[in-house]
């Protein structure tokens, strides 16, 4: 088991972290959360695409301080930044979510706990009883269960639904060309199983759609927004049709992603597909995003093409197997402090002043000031 804190220095980049939590983490979490669809293709593509833009530089104004605030579903966070739902956190520490909530909650980023967490909604409310928490909800074939998750949810302070919609049929997560299998050191407080295969015989995915409601349809989520009071968010939109789809069924929140890479192999990077999804959503609700976020100057990049803010999923993981709370809250520290730095040097004093006149195409690297993003 990972989560034996060492007296390492903090990491400088969130890119380091990687090769700290791998000397920690057992082979097969290490894969697991590393993992992607097909060749990687995308899940390179998401970090790569953020390469693609150059930020501009703008002098002589005043910006001894930066005010990284963003409100985020009415709630007010001190950076744009919300921890992704991702499953299983005590394959990297012992204390699991709770550890990464702590760690939200000192920063005071959002936090969306995952369907398949491995410690209870209510184990980390009771953990950290402050911070702005959302629900990850995936649609169990059970119904009384989604409906108890979602009361659940709200009685343990969350404030707001995350339903994810990118995950229609089984997929084969790999990682160096070799199948995932289910292991059994899952915990899987919000999940019911019924007569589901044994694990380490099946794949990853084989396993935990037998638990799942498969297809999910847009009537589904307005079955969600019926049956909860909280604004939902769906996760996992890329194409601005979608997006239009889901301002018609009223949803109150949509984040750009592909899931990391892990759902199918060669759709576009979330930072390209970003802005045509903010055109047509026109503000009609909030649109975040996820997918290869590393740095600050990548959460400034992204908020430039109209994201209010980002998801991260990995780095946090790798933070939490590197040194446990204390780990996340490094990472996140670091964000905050290359977001600040990125600020000042294009001229920002607060989020309000990011625009996508800071970007630059690295086509256009040389022609910015005919060039448009
Ligand atoms: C190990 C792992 C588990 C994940 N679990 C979930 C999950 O339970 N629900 C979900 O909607 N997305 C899940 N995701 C996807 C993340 O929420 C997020 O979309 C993705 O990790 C963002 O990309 P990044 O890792 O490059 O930051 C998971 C991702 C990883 C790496
Ligand atoms: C422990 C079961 C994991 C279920 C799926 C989580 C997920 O979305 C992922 O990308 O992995």
């Amino acid at each position: 088991m990972a989560g034996t804190e060492t007296s390492s220095p903090p990491p400088h980049r969130l890119a380091d972290l990687e090769t700290l939590a791998k000397r920690k983490l057992p082979e097969h979490v290490y894969n697991y959360y590393r993992g992607w669809a097909g060749d990687g293709q995308t899940a390179r593509d998401n970090c790569e695409a953020f390469k693609r833009y150059r930020l501009l530089t703008r002098v002589l104004r005043d910006v001894s301080k930066q005010d990284t605030a963003v409100t985020v579903l009415g709630s007010i966070l001190d950076l744009p930044v919300v921890i992704a739902p991702t499953a299983q956190h005590s394959l990297a520490h012992d204390d699991g979510e709770r550890a990464t909530a702590k760690a939200a909650a000192a920063l005071n980023v959002g936090m969306v706990v995952s369907s398949w967490a491995s410690c209870s909604i209510e184990d980390i409310s009771d953990a950290a009883p402050v911070g702005v928490r959302w629900f990850h909800l995936t649609l169990q074939k059970d119904v009384a269960r989604n409906k108890a998750l979602l009361a659940r949810a709200e009685k343990a302070g969350c404030t707001a639904v995350v339903l994810t919609v990118d995950q229609p049929v089984a997929r084969r997560l790999k990682r160096t060309g070799k199948l995932a299998v289910a292991p059994d050191d899952w915990s899987l407080p919000h999940m019911t199983f019924g007569d589901a295969p044994q694990r380490g015989t099946v794949s990853y995915g084989e396993y935990i759609y037998a638990c799942m409601k498969q297809p999910i349809t847009w009537d589904d989520v307005v079955w969600t927004k019926t049956n909860t009071s909280l604004p939902v968010v769906l996760k996992g939109i890329l194409s601005a049709e979608d997006a239009e789809e889901a301002v018609r069924r009223g949803v109150d929140a949509i984040c750009v992603s592909n899931h990391g890479g892990r759902q199918l192999d060669g759709v576009p990077a979330t930072l390209d597909v970003l802005p045509d999804v903010v055109r047509v959503v026109g503000g009609r609700l909030e649109v975040y995003m996820d997918g290869g976020v590393r740095t600050g100057a990548d959460i400034l990049k992204a908020l430039a093409l109209g994201a209010k803010c980002v998801f991260v999923g990995r780095p946090v993981l790798w933070a939490l197997a590197y040194q446990g709370e204390d780990g996340v809250r490094q990472a996140l520290q670091v964000l905050n402090d290359e977001l600040r730095v990125a600020m000042a040097h294009t001229g920002c004093s607060r989020i309000s002043d990011i625009t996508r006149k800071l970007l630059v195409r690295e086509s256009c690297a040389g022609c910015h000031l005919t060039s448009k993003v």
